[in-house]
């Protein structure tokens, strides 16, 4: 009841989407070598061709040789340009000002400052940055406020975790990319289900469950979990609500249309 499937129309949507929002831009997208990223990076080449897209890898000292092999190996499949900016450094740099003493803090400052360069390369070079969040960490707030939350479009937003590994299967993303743990890497052994608690199996089901309608209970009843489980879910949905709107701003209006304000 609460199987999620990839609707036959959902590729062609996001490519037109694509397309449409980039325009006479040119696109760039951060590549950890994760699945999300490479998924987004085969369709801007479908929507874009190869010469609009551009893939920034931005590795520190704890990121695997595998995601740096693995981003490269996307940008090489896809014939995009591909650069590798060290990032370490700069965290360490900036840290020494800072001094965040919560291992967290310093992971979501990894995070922005990796929007920090994609943002300066998208001015310089009049390219949109290409968000590569999913629905499932939007809607539990999985994700750096500011960080890699931050983006000018969001091509995979609308999909679930497991609808974007479907997804990436009919692309032809690698498939050592596709069956790889997703991780933030942010810090050194992270991994997304280890750190939420759920497998994106159950998670997305619940999440499902919710855009449909039903309550707790129900979800609970038809998945045959512990209640606890869904409980959960719904928490770190409310909780996270800060980072799906756009700025909180207190409406002041005008006072009087009638006031001159030379007087
Ligand atoms: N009620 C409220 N209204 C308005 N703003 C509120 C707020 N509560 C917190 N905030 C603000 O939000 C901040 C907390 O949010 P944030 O800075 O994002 O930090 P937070 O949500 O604590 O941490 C980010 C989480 O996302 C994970 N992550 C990050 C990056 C990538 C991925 C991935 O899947 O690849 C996952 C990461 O592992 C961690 O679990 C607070 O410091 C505060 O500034
Ligand atoms: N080392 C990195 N180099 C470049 N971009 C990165 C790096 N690490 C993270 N990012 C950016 O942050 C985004 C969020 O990370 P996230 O882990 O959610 O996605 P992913 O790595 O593409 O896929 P997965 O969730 O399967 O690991 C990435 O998609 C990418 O755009
Ligand atoms: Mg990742």
């Amino acid at each position: 009841m609460l199987e999620l499937t990839l609707p036959d129309y959902a590729e062609e949507t996001i490519i037109r989407f694509i397309r449409d929002f980039v325009g006479d831009k040119n696109a760039v997208i951060g590549l950890s070598g994760g699945l999300d990223s490479s998924t987004v990076a085969f369709l801007c080449v479908k929507a874009l061709g190869k010469d609009k897209v551009l893939g920034v890898h931005m590795p520190d000292s704890i990121t695997p040789k595998e995601d740096k092999e693995d981003a490269k190996l996307v940008a090489e499949k896809l014939g995009i340009e591909f650069r590798t900016i060290e990032i370490g450094e700069i965290v360490e740099k900036m840290n020494e000002k800072i001094k965040l003493k919560n291992e967290m803090s310093t992971a979501n400052l990894k995070a922005r400052i990796r929007m920090a360069i994609l943002y300066g390369i998208a001015n310089d070079e009049n390219r949109l940055v290409t968000g590569t969040s999913n629905k499932s960490e939007i809607l539990i707030g999985y994700f750096t406020k500011y960080g890699d939350g931050a983006s000018d479009f969001a091509p995979i937003g609308d999909l679930y975790k497991t609808q974007v590994r479907m997804l990436a299967e009919k692309l032809g993303v690698p498939s050592r990319i596709i069956s790889k743990a997703p991780t933030a890497g942010l810090l050194p052994g992270q991994s997304d289900e280890k750190e939420i608690g759920i497998k994106y199996e159950i998670l997305d089901k619940i999440l499902y469950g919710m855009e449909l309608g039903f309550n707790e209970n129900k979800i609970a009843e038809i998945l045959d979990i512990d209640i606890k489980m869904v409980r959960r879910v719904f928490e770190m949905h409310e909780r996270s609500r800060h980072k799906r709107v756009m700025l909180y701003i207190p409406k002041i209006g005008i006072r009087s249309v009638n006031t001159d304000w030379r007087e």
